[in-house]
C-alpha cells in the first residue's frame, strides 16, 4: 500500500468545473478519501470472514441512513473539493501532476488491487476512465473553453500491473475550429502499457 503522501498533491487540474472552496466537509475530507480508497482495495483482495462481513454491512448501512440525509444538488457536494488529492472522487486513482504546461500535463498513477481485472492485471476498462480524466483535462486546461470528449481511442499494448507505479503523459496534437485531438500514453518503466486518442468538442454557447 502506498503511503498517504504519494497518493497525491494538491492543486490538479480541475476535476469539477467549478470546484468548492477548501472548508466544505472539513479537515477530516482528504484523509476520508483516502480510507475509501484502502478500503476499495482491502475490501477486493480480502477473504473476510461471515461475521466480519456482517459487521462491515452494519456500519456502511449506517453510514447510507446518515448521507440520505445530506444529498444536495451536484454543484454543493463534496466531493470536488479543490484541496483534496483526486478532488476526493474515487472512481478513478488520484494522478500525481508532476509536469504541467499548457498543452501537456506528466505525472504518475499507482492503481490497487480495487482495480484488478485479472492475474495482476489492471481490469480493461479502467484504462479508458483514466484516459478520458487525463486527456480532458489537458483540453480543457491551459485557459481553454470546456469541451466534451466525442470519442476516446484506446490501444492495450501491453499488460498493466496493479499496485505498480506507472507514468503517464498527454498532450495536445491540434485545434480545428471546435475539435481538440489530445494524445496520452501510460508506461510502466520502459513498458509502454497502453495509449488513446481523444476529440474534444468545444461546447456552443447555451451547451452545459
Ligand atoms: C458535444 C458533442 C460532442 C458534439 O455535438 P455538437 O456540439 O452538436 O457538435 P457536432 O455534432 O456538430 O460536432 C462538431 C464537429 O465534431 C465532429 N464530431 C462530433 N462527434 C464526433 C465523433 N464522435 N467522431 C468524429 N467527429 C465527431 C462533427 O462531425 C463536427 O465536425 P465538422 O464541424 O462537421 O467538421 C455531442 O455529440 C455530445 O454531447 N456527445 C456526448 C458527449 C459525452 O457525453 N461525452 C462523455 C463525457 S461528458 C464530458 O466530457 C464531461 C463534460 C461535461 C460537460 C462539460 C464539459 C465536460
Amino acid at each position: 500500500m502506498t503511503d498517504t503522501l504519494d497518493r497525491g498533491v494538491a492543486g490538479d487540474p480541475n476535476w469539477n468545473l467549478v470546484p468548492l472552496p477548501a472548508d466544505r466537509g472539513g479537515p477530516d475530507l482528504p484523509r476520508l478519501a483516502e480510507a475509501v480508497r484502502e478500503f476499495h482495495d482491502l475490501m477486493t483482495g480480502a477473504d473476510a470472514p461471515p461475521e466480519l462481513v456482517k459487521e462491515m454491512l452494519r456500519q456502511v448501512e449506517l453510514f447510507n441512513t446518515e448521507l440520505r440525509g445530506h444529498q444536495v444538488p451536484e454543484h454543493e457536494q463534496i466531493v470536488g473539493r479543490i484541496d483534496v488529492p483526486g478532488r476526493a472522487q474515487t472512481l478513478i486513482p488520484v494522478l500525481h501532476i508532476d509536469s504541467k504546461e499548457p498543452d501537456s500535463l506528466g505525472g504518475r498513477v499507482r492503481f490497487g488491487r480495487y482495480y484488478l481485472g485479472r492475474n495482476g492485471a489492471v481490469y480493461g476498462g479502467a484504462i479508458p476512465l483514466l484516459f478520458d480524466s487525463l486527456l480532458g483535462r489537458v483540453s480543457n486546461g491551459g485557459g481553454r473553453n470546456p469541451a466534451r470528449t466525442a470519442y476516446l481511442h484506446v490501444d492495450y499494448r501491453s499488460v498493466t500491473p496493479i499496485d505498480a507505479d506507472l507514468r503517464f503523459e498527454a498532450h495536445l496534437v491540434r485545434e480545428e475550429g471546435r475539435k481538440r485531438f489530445i494524445k496520452g500514453s501510460l508506461h510502466h518503466g520502459d513498458t509502454l502499457c497502453a495509449e488513446a486518442e481523444g476529440l474534444f468538442i468545444t461546447l456552443r454557447a447555451g451547451q452545459r
